[in-house]
């Protein structure tokens, strides 16, 4: 093939399939996790995955620290526990129970934990793309876990993000430099098995609310303008609810 340029085809079949499974099994994996090491390969797959991912100006904002050491495991563990009492006492009295009875991370059963950066000056301070939108560059490190989270659900791994904690803890109990803005902090490892659903529609907190409530055309607020996509939209979603594949 002409090395130049990348032919604009849908993959074969069964990758489109693929890539669409990843997606729609993809789990934010919190309880499940195994202490079977993850190799450096698989993690040097899903490095190379988030680094790949867009970014404001191609400013790729991103550090990986890549933590397995117990005892700054255990620093985010404990800033995590503290926050965790502290964010129960937020929710209405109703559903303080239920949020406790959650679990929320993973932090020490997981063999690797990530934290995904954003350094705000990599760029110098005039980027394509965030002249007028300052935020643009922590969305791109967002960018970077998703394709993290979406590699690890092809290689079979969970992760799970953890952001009950006081950030500046965190900041550190990991050494990072103030300028450099801690955006996600990831639990990964080999897991048992994934969630049909998202723990939290399971555990009654929330549902998936539907598609079509989300869609306006043209202006917002008008949603019923195109009733064929729309009746695509229901159909599909039926499909996933259910369990099925969507390709
Ligand atoms: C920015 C951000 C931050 C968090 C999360 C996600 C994202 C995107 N999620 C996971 C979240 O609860 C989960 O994605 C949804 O419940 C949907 O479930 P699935 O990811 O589809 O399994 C999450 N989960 C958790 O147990 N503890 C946490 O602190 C967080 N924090």
């Amino acid at each position: 093939m002409d090395q130049s340029k990348v032919p604009a085809l849908p993959l074969p079949d069964a990758e489109r399939a693929g890539v669409y499974r990843a997606i729609m099994t993809r789990r934010d994996t919190r309880g499940e996790f195994l202490p079977d090491p993850v190799s450096d390969e698989t993690l040097g797959r899903l490095l190379v995955a988030a680094h790949h991912a867009p970014s404001v100006g191609f400013m790729q904002p991103w550090s990986f620290l890549v933590i397995r050491d117990r005892a700054v495991k255990t620093q985010v563990h404990d800033a995590f526990v503290k926050a965790h009492a502290e964010a129960a006492l937020m929710f209405p009295e109703e559903k303080r129970e239920t949020y406790r009875s959650l679990k929320l991370e993973g932090i020490l059963e997981a063999p690797v934990n990530i934290c995904i950066t954003c350094d705000r000056d990599r760029a110098g301070p005039v980027v394509i793309g965030r002249t007028h939108i300052p935020a643009m560059d922590l969305f791109s490190s967002v960018c970077a876990v998703q394709n993290f989270w979406l590699a690890a659900r092809a290689e079979g791994l969970g992760v799970g993000w953890v952001s009950i904690f006081d950030n500046t803890v965190v900041q550190r109990a990991l050494n990072i430099p103030d300028k450099i803005v801690p955006v996600a902090y990831l639990c990964v490892g080999k897991v048992k098995f994934y969630h049909p659903r998202p723990e939290l529609q399971s555990a009654g907190w929330r549902e998936r609310l539907p598609l079509e409530s989300l869609v306006h055309f043209d202006a917002w607020g008008r949603q019923g303008a195109e009733p064929e996509l729309l009746g695509a939209l229901r159909d599909l979603e039926a499909k996933a609810a259910a369990g099925g594949e969507i390709v």
